[in-house]
């Protein structure tokens, strides 16, 4: 193999240039020529790839986004969107991919593998930690860590004024950001997708909260099968209108998806870059470089979006007993 390329692709997560970096360098010095796709598989089948050096990475580990652009591409979706992509791909004389990206990303890529044959190998890089086949992926710590800043400034207000927060945080079908800020940020309760929220129970629990306590803080994920966090506010509301309670709902948004990654990005971010290009060097395809307790482990993408990775049920109970 002489010749690798590398992409972000889905939603951007902090990490991702960390990831970039260490995939152009470990190229460069196993004497491969490395190559960046810019705007995902969007540009895959638009043909924007250009040689990339070693410093073309210089001054990014600490950035945010991603220098080479990232997209959602209805295009790769059908056939002939991944026949484009692989013509210009061979075209350049690519012979390996390493794709930086969430689940969507890599069902992409097993598509493109078994149609092509096309070696390629993922980094897990999304804020929402539902990849099976590594601990934590790239993006989540810093995720956290944004939202629990701004979890601890509402704390704040909240118990100024005796108010009942509910805080919206990322996550369409995961709830990991939601439970690692409910422990962090010390949440009375926190509601996700994977879970069935039972608001009949949170208000009850509310009303005795009350006794011990003038204000709470709610985490809700997005994507809760209840609704989001204005919705879920307002039915609560709704159940609890004649307790003279005051509710107010934050949603934290895009803030999660930006901002210097944490160290604990930083480090992932290099390991799995460098694994996913050695691992090409090795013959490993059609699969994810994670870190699971520790050491790097290659998982076919077929289980890394087959099989889902469960919250951690004590996590939950953790939540509830510590909001007595
Ligand atoms: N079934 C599929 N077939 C072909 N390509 C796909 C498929 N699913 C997703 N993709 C491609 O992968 C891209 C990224 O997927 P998606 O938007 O789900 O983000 P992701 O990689 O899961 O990251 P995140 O969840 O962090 O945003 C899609 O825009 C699409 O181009
Ligand atoms: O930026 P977009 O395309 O609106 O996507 C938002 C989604 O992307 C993520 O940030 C990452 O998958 C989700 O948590 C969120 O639901
Ligand atoms: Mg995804």
């Amino acid at each position: 193999m002489k010749k690798i390329a590398v992409f972000t692709s889905g939603g951007d997560a902090p990490g991702m240039n960390a990831c970039i970096r260490a995939v152009v360098r470990t190229a460069i010095f196993h004497n491969i020529e490395i190559y960046g796709i810019s705007y995902g598989y969007d540009g895959m089948i638009n043909g924007n790839i250009k040689r990339m050096h070693s410093y073309s990475v210089s001054n990014i580990i600490q950035r945010g986004g991603t220098i080479l652009k990232s997209a959602r591409s209805e295009d790769f979706r059908t056939p002939e969107g991944r026949k484009k992509a692989f013509a210009k791909l061979t075209e350049q004389g690519i012979e390996g991919i390493v794709a930086i990206g969430g689940d969507g990303t890599f069902t992409g890529a097993k598509t493109f593998f078994e149609e092509f044959g096309m070696p390629i190998i993922g980094c897990p890089g999304t804020i929402d930690n539902d990849i099976y086949g590594t601990d934590y992926t790239i993006g989540f710590d810093t995720a956290v860590n944004t939202a629990l800043e701004a979890i601890d400034k509402i704390r704040d207000t909240a118990a100024a004024h005796d108010r009942i927060f509910f805080v919206e945080v990322m996550g369409r079908d995961s709830g990991y950001i939601a439970v690692e800020c409910g422990i962090g940020g010390g949440a009375e309760f926190v509601m996700v997708p994977e879970t069935k929220t039972d608001l009949n129970k949170v208000v009850k629990s509310l009303k005795n909260l009350r006794k011990s306590k003038s204000s709470s803080i709610i985490v809700v994920a997005e994507g809760d099968e209840e609704g989001g966090g204005e919705e879920i506010m307002h039915k609560v509301e709704e159940k609890l209108k004649d307790a003279d309670k005051d509710f107010k709902v934050t949603t934290l948004g895009h803030i999660q998806r930006g901002g210097n990654p944490t160290a604990r990005d930083r480090v992932l971010a290099s390991r799995c870059g460098m694994a996913a290009v050695e691992g090409l060097l090795k013959g490993e395809q059609n699969c994810m470089a994670g870190v699971v307790n520790g050491e790097v482990v290659y998982t076919p993408f077929a289980d890394c979006i087959g099989k889902s990775k469960a919250l951690n049920e004590d996590h939950l109970r953790l939540i509830e007993i510590l909001s007595i």
